[in-house]
């Protein structure tokens, strides 16, 4: 339409439009025509994009959070970060940690390091010549020194340990970038039987979804790692047939903690099926020893027969003794490195399935239930105190009467028998028990005394 025409007809809101957008494009070709003006609608652009990421991911996170129930701290105290950076001396350690020392070395990463059996299983590792990075999110379930000082004797051993928590998939996608792992040693998980009905969330955070976590992270590596993870003896719950045998019926747990294991076990076959990944689950039976978790037992039994307190020995019914297949840790230890070394590899890559893969179970057990009496009886004997008993009916807490392995699977596959008897165990406690917190006090009183 020529010009002329188009002028003379009625306006229109279209029109009015048209005739705006005249003006302005005028008024903005001035502006236009003027570096500065582009740098300031490009800056003014690039804030708007800025602002609209950073309020999605925080609303994302906020979500996140309370969907898990909680609020910005982690279940036990922890820090929740939404994302992980490294930087080059991070690299620098982890490589340097993650270096076999002997041919055909294995290259692990331990989760749970600072804890029980992953900080005997980290140095036992480390000491044959195998390369390793750990993560612990050191959570204050326990006394978070004793995990700094598990940590100190790692670091002195060349292990780094990530302080990081499993359910970070971003630390996985810049750990996996740099080190290609051979193996997974899984020990990080919310434990404790009793504690499940304190905080339940805490069990599906770590025991769940840290494991799922994990999981997706190994399935989508390059080549994918071969896993070993810490299950439980408590997945037998109230299962009655005498000695538990790995073919025994688990549906039946007792506690929370129970369930997320055993949920843990059923994921560990989804995984496998899915996507080929080699998975080895050790169901643990009540491992004690030294740098042992306190929440245990045989642990806080010393620490209060020591101070002069009363502890409570539970019984059941009819006012029948508990009995645990208490397991020495060294022996757990060589159950786990057995399971590391017989693993078989995981078979997909891009995280897609090219063939069946290794799935297995195993008891790592004593196989000689001791009474909690009896437990108490060679702790005297040991310390030389005598314990004040209070003997009370077990609480409906998630307990169940008795434990028993039969290993004769884990016999059989890993070469796997314990050697340790609950008296040399014990004793082994004790000592270390009775150096390691005459240390921790002889450092606070010099610490107290250097800060006059
Ligand atoms: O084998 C396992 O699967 C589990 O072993 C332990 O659980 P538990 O056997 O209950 O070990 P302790 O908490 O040390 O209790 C040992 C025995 O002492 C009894 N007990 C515990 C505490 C107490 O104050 N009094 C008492 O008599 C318990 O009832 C139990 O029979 C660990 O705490 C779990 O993390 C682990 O998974």
């Amino acid at each position: 339409m020529p010009p002329s025409i188009q002028e003379s007809f009625p306006s229109t809101p279209g029109k009015v439009k048209m005739e705006q957008g005249n003006y302005f494009s005028r008024a903005a070709s001035r502006w236009h025509s003027t570096a500065a003006a582009r740098l300031f609608i490009f800056s003014v652009l690039l804030l708007a994009v800025t602002v609209f990421i950073w309020f999605r991911v925080t609303a994302h996170e906020v979500l996140d959070v309370y969907s898990r129930g909680g609020t910005f701290s982690g279940s036990n105290g922890g820090t929740i970060r939404p994302g992980f950076k490294s930087d080059y001396s991070w690299e620098k350690q982890v490589r340097q940690s993650c270096s076999p020392t002997r041919e055909g070395g294995l290259i692990v990463l331990v989760t749970g390091a600072a804890g029980f059996v992953g900080s005997h299983v980290s140095l036992a590792l480390k000491k044959r010549g195998d390369g390793l990075v750990g993560v612990d999110n050191f959570n204050d379930y326990y006394e978070v020194s004793l995990k700094r000082a598990r940590q100190d004797m790692l670091a002195k051993h060349g292990i780094f340990v990530i302080d990081e928590d499993i359910n970070n998939a971003a630390l996985w996608t810049t750990l996996f970038d740099l080190v290609q792992f051979t193996h997974i040693m899984h020990l990080a998980a919310q434990a404790g039987v009793r504690y499940a009905m304190q905080n339940p969330g805490s069990y599906v955070n770590s025991n769940i979804a840290g494991l799922v976590t994990l999981f997706e992270a190994c399935k989508s590596a390059n080549p994918q790692p071969s896993i070993v993870w810490a299950s439980s003896s408590s997945v037998y719950g109230l299962n009655s047939k005498v000695p538990f045998s790995e073919s025994d019926r688990t549906d039946q747990p007792a506690s929370l903690y129970a369930a997320t294991k055993k949920a843990g076990e059923e994921i560990a076959h989804t995984y496998n099926h899915i996507y080929g990944l080699s998975i080895t689950g050790l169901r643990f039976f009540t491992v004690y020893g030294p740098w042992g978790r306190p929440d245990m037992a045989y642990f806080s039994f010393t620490r209060d027969i020591l101070r002069g307190k009363p502890i409570n020995i539970y019984q059941g019914q009819n006012n029948k003794d508990l009995a645990r297949d208490f397991t020495f840790i060294d022996d757990i230890v060589s159950g786990c490195v057995a399971s590391l070394d017989t693993a078989g590899k995981s078979t997909g890559s891009g995280g897609k399935k090219k063939g069946a893969a290794m799935l297995r179970i195993f008891n790592l057990g004593n196989t000689s239930p001791v009474t909690v009496p009896t437990l108490v009886d060679i702790l005297e004997s040991h310390l030389k105190v005598k314990a004040k008993r209070n003997l009370i009916k077990m609480p409906r807490n998630g307990d169940v009467p008795f434990t028993h392995a039969n290993v004769s699977l884990a016999q059989n596959q890993l070469n796997y028998k314990p050697t340790t008897d609950l008296d040399t165990g014990l004793k082994k406690f004790v000592n270390w028990y009775l150096k390691y917190y005459d240390v921790q006090k002889k450092l606070k009183i010099r610490f107290s005394l250097d800060n006059r």
